[in-house]
């Protein structure tokens, strides 16, 4: 068994348990009711500077212990007003240690679009993400099959949201295009090892067609490695463990990507 798996294994048995307390339809009907989700992608098509997307993380299987975040509003709002484009929200809770309600927290607080950071691999997923007030669910190419991916990108699409279809290596991309992603992530950390290996993003950033949005994610230290993504063709960065330990959340996004006027 992979991480990967252990991880989806882990998921599935909470999600059952919330299947349980709130049944398909309902929380459909929850999602449908819900005012248009916040664009995301044209947010990310804009002129101008790489884009960023900061993450709310409090923990993860690689490094455990990030970071406390007693109050996730607070820092997306940070997030926000330091010139983050939308803010991504761990909610997977055994290994990330986040939970569906600082999504509400989170929404609730900023003006921007807001990703459901979690493992999804069924329909219930995405209306409970819209639900809960997400534009931007991730699909992560390596935890779907052809046919699930499939499903649940056209599901988010029906909903009016955004999907973030996440890959670590040529043969997802190209699985990744087959479904018409449109913003496609290429993840330096391996989910399958866990290990982060800087030069994926550079090595497949070529293979996605300049029409979609390529973001790079995870491994971003500091300027140097975001201005290494956007060298070879990032339009956004998905930051987490940076911003989470380094103490100034609304200031420390202008230094990653150098807008710093002062
Ligand atoms: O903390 P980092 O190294 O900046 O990484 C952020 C983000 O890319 C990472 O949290 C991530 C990318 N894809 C994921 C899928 C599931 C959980 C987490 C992730």
């Amino acid at each position: 068994m992979t991480v990967l798996d252990e991880i989806i294994t882990g998921v599935r048995e909470d999600l059952a348990a919330r299947q349980a307390r709130i049944p398909a339809r309902e929380i459909a009907r929850l999602a449908a009711e819900l005012p248009s989700p916040r664009s995301a992608l044209a947010a990310f098509r804009a002129p101008g500077p790489v884009k960023v997307i900061a993450e709310v993380k409090r923990r993860s299987p690689s490094k455990g212990d990030l970071a406390t975040i007693p109050d996730p509003a607070q820092l997306a709002g940070a997030y926000e007003a330091g010139g983050a484009t939308a803010i991504s929200v761990l909610t997977e809770q055994r290994r990330f240690g986040g939970t569906l309600d600082d999504l509400d927290a989170v929404r609730a607080r900023v003006g921007i679009p807001v990703l459901r950071k979690d493992f999804m691999v069924e329909h219930y997923q995405v209306d409970e993400a819209r639900a809960h007030g997400a534009d931007i669910v991730l699909l992560i190419v390596a935890a779907l099959d052809d046919s699930a991916l499939r499903d649940l990108l056209a599901h988010a699409d029906a909903l009016g949201m955004t999907a973030l279809v996440e890959v670590h290596d040529e043969a997802e991309i190209d699985r990744a295009l087959a479904v018409g992603a449109q913003v496609i992530g290429v993840n330096a950390r391996n989910l399958k090892t866990l290990e982060v290996d800087r030069g994926t993003f550079a090595r497949l950033a070529p293979r996605v067609p300049d029409d979609r949005v390529r973001v790079a994610e995870s491994g971003i230290r500091h300027a140097g490695d975001v201005a290494d993504y956007v060298a070879a063709g990032a339009d956004v960065v998905l930051v987490g463990e940076a911003l989470v330990t380094g103490g100034d959340p609304q200031h420390a996004i202008p230094e990653l990507i150098g807008t710093t006027h002062d």
